[in-house]
């Protein structure tokens, strides 16, 4: 029997909902994934992570092998041990961290050279590198080592750098080995072109992967070019298989992505829109730094469970906000993780319900746009 499995347990529409079955816990899905970028979801405790309902969270091969560095984390007893979270962990494979924050970079076909962007020091990454590394790190979701172009690029362009990175996934499959316990997911690339897509999904199916990302999308396209996307690349993907859509994102992306077949997604906009006095809610953004939240009694949201929602009102969010208190990146932090859990565990019960389709509606129904 193997250790890993995915079980669909009720779809609507395009929309599926199931689980992850994984020796460190199970993942319900539709499932997002907090981004704990450098070993830590930011101003969060790993305990109050778990509290908002995230079943996993997500880790950074390029940050965590530039500083502490993965053998270190290794001898200290790897990932979990060292960020005190243990059930399940996906790590990216490092190469969008790469393109996107690295200095001095050199791409051949063997894989890149970079400099550090936090010391300077030379490094080096390819497919057989970065399965070395997520081993070592122990995570149990590990990404394919892949390239994601920015958009928009010409289509040769796409086309080559998606080639490139389905030779790699075939190294990332080769030097992963088999390792019972753990998944391997490869990465669709080709952009917003069908065919492209098409070729890469062949490509992937043929090498055969645990899971299959949606990669190169959330990179500037614009929320109705990935839809327009998701119309047609995740049923590309085998269906029996986990599909994750890499990066996103705002609360209604994240709703469209299921809707149109995305099993997972992560973001690390709940966490990094909280340090800067953003609120998510049923109603719409809150920028909570608005003069007109300084005399309002009332919680964001007050539907919320969160701390921030049960224990404080806007005023004191305002306040604590305006005088650079730290309880304010926390508190917006955790409200923000919570939302977007309680917006995946409803639509997880819609989808089993077969009313999907009325829970999205309600969910545009309240929402305001601007700031709320
Ligand atoms: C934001 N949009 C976006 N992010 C993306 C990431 C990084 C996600 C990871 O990078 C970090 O966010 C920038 C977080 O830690 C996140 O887990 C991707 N990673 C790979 N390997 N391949 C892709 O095609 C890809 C596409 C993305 N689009
Ligand atoms: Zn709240």
């Amino acid at each position: 029997m193997s250790e890993t499995s995915f079980t669909l347990h009720g779809t609507d529409g395009a929309a599926r909902t199931g689980v992850i079955r994984t020796p460190r816990g199970e993942i319900r899905t539709p499932a997002f994934m907090p981004v704990g970028t450098a070993a830590t979801v930011k101003a969060m405790l790993p305990e109050s992570v778990r509290e908002t309902g995230a079943d996993v969270l997500l880790g950074n091969t390029y940050h965590l092998m530039l500083r502490p560095g993965a053998e270190r984390v290794a001898r200290l007893g790897g990932l979990h041990r060292f960020m005190n979270w243990d059930r399940p962990i996906l790590t990216d494979s490092g190469g969008f961290q790469v393109m996107s924050l690295a200095g001095l970079r050199k791409l051949t076909e063997e894989g890149v050279t970079f400099r550090s962007h936090v010391d300077g020091s030379k490094h080096m990454l390819s497919p057989e590198r970065s399965m070395e590394i997520q081993r070592l790190l122990g995570s149990d979701i590990v990404m394919a080592f892949d390239e994601c172009p920015a958009l928009p690029a010409e289509r040769e362009r796409v086309a080559s750098s998606m080639r490139l990175s389905m030779r790699w996934a075939q190294r990332s499959r080769d030097a992963f080995g088999d390792r019972p316990g753990h998944m391997l997911f490869g990465i669709q690339q080709g952009g917003l072109d069908r065919e492209l897509r098409e070729e890469s999904a062949e490509a992937l199916r043929g090498i055969g992967f645990d899971g299959y990302a949606v990669g190169g999308l959330a990179v500037g396209e614009g929320q109705a070019a990935m839809f327009d996307c998701l119309d047609f690349a995740p049923g590309m993907l085998p269906e029996d298989k986990p599909r994750y859509l890499m990066g996103v994102g705002k609360p209604d992306d994240v709703v469209g992505a299921v809707k149109r077949g995305i099993d997972m997604m992560d973001c690390v906009l709940p966490t990094r829109s909280g340090r800067t006095g953003q609120a998510f809610t049923r109603r719409g953004v809150v920028n909570i730094k608005n003069a007109r939240h300084a005399d309002d009694p009332r919680p964001l949201d007050e539907h919320c469970a969160c701390p921030a929602c049960t224990g404080y009102s806007r005023a004191y969010l305002h306040h604590v906000y305006r005088s650079h208190e730290m309880i304010s990146g926390m508190l917006l932090s955790w409200h923000n993780l919570q939302y977007f859990q309680d917006i995946m565990e409803g639509m997880r019960g819609a989808i089993a319900a077969g009313r999907f389709g009325e829970w999205e509606a309600a969910f545009h129904a309240g929402r305001a746009e601007g700031d709320i």
